[in-house]
């Protein structure tokens, strides 16, 4: 019975994590050369590369290994949904400590499997290495299907800010968690298995979105990013941020703001992006503020909420 991976070795583990990914139409050669080949129609490829660190972005007493394949995959995904793309090919690096449980690759390939088959993507390759650490890194390619990228820094006075997805269950969720609490279920749930607006940024690009991004480090701190790019600022209208009955629920556990959880909480993946004033917006994606001119000197916040600075703070890994 091989029950680690130290039983089971490199090739073993490669092997048997790789069988469990289908290949799709975008991909000419998968897992097993010294590289894949993706095919790109339009020559325009979207990349991405972001880490899951054991001890910083999940806990194995908080998260299965499924759990933690489906995160891999969504927030990963969720960056090239932000671009405007079609997620088409991912790559998957491990760094794997010797007694890690062989059950413990399988599950994990499966909820990257079962990820992808809701996001759409297939993968390609990656890298297997031992570490001190478990390591999960992905790198995904998304396809603009002939269009522009939708980035952060073409936001304009006037247009409406909106958001598709869902904010401040996530961290709400990991606040439960360090509290030995598993319940309201739907923040754990989305804690453990972020669900991006999956299509919902290529829908967006078509709409004519100015700006997008993944809501990653907290919705205030994140937009600040297409502020700075985009030179402009945004005030949010807090009447639009309402928080659903789970979130007010957790926030009444923790006795914390359910609004600042919306404003501040990180590991959303929800999309927010911008639009001209006229755009028709589909029922995914909710007006919750405008786009204004730039703000400056001390009283320059980029980001207000009925017109007052906002004290969110977002994650930030250095402190
Ligand atoms: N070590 C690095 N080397 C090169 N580029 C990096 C590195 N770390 C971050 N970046 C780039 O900096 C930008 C911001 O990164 P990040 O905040 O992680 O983005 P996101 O929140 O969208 O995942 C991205 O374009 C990312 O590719
Ligand atoms: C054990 C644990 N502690 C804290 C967190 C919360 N957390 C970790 S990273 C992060 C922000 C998002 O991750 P990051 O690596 O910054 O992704 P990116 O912004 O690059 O997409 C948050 C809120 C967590 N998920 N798990
Ligand atoms: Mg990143
Ligand atoms: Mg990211
Ligand atoms: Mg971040």
């Amino acid at each position: 019975m091989l029950s680690t991976i130290g039983d089971l070795g490199e090739f073993g583990l490669i092997e048997r994590v790789t069988a469990r990914f289908p290949g799709t139409d975008d991909v000419i050669l998968g897992p097993g050369d010294d590289a894949a080949v993706i095919k790109a129609p339009d020559q325009r490829v979207v990349a991405t590369t972001d880490m899951l660190v054991e001890g910083r972005h999940f806990r194995r007493d908080w998260s299965t290994p499924r759990d933690i394949g489906h995160k891999a995959v969504a927030q990963n995904v969720a960056d090239i949904e932000a671009m405007g793309a079609r997620p088409t090919a991912l790559l998957i690096a491990l760094g794997v400590p010797t007694d890690l449980p062989v059950a413990w690759a399988d599950e994990f390939a499966a909820g990257v499997a079962d990820e992808c088959g809701a996001s759409g993507g297939a993968v390609v390759g990656g890298d297997t290495v031992r570490s001190e650490v478990l390591t999960v890194s992905v790198t995904a390619l998304g396809d603009l299907g002939g269009r522009a990228a939708v980035r952060r820094d073409g936001a304009r006075p006037g247009d409406v800010l909106a958001v598709a997805g869902r904010l401040g269950l996530s961290a709400a969720g990991l606040a439960l968690l360090e509290r030995g609490l598993d319940d309201p279920a739907a923040c754990v749930r989305e804690h453990r298995r972020p669900r991006p607006p999956y299509s919902e940024g290529e829908r967006a690009a078509r709409l004519g979105a100015t700006a997008m991004l993944d809501i990653s480090d907290g919705l205030v701190q994140d937009l600040g990013h297409i502020c700075a790019a985009s030179g402009v600022a945004v005030d949010l209208e807090s009447a639009a941020l309402v928080p659903p009955p789970e979130l007010r629920a957790a926030a009444e556990l923790l006795a914390a703001d359910p609004v600042g959880l919306m404003l501040a909480g990180g590991e959303d993946h929800a999309l927010a992006a911008t639009f001209p004033a006229d755009t028709e917006l589909p029922e995914e994606w909710t007006r919750i503020g405008t786009v204004t001119p730039e703000r400056t000197g001390a009283a320059g916040a980029a980001v207000t909420v009925d017109g007052r600075p906002s004290e969110a703070a977002g994650w930030r890994h250095f402190g």
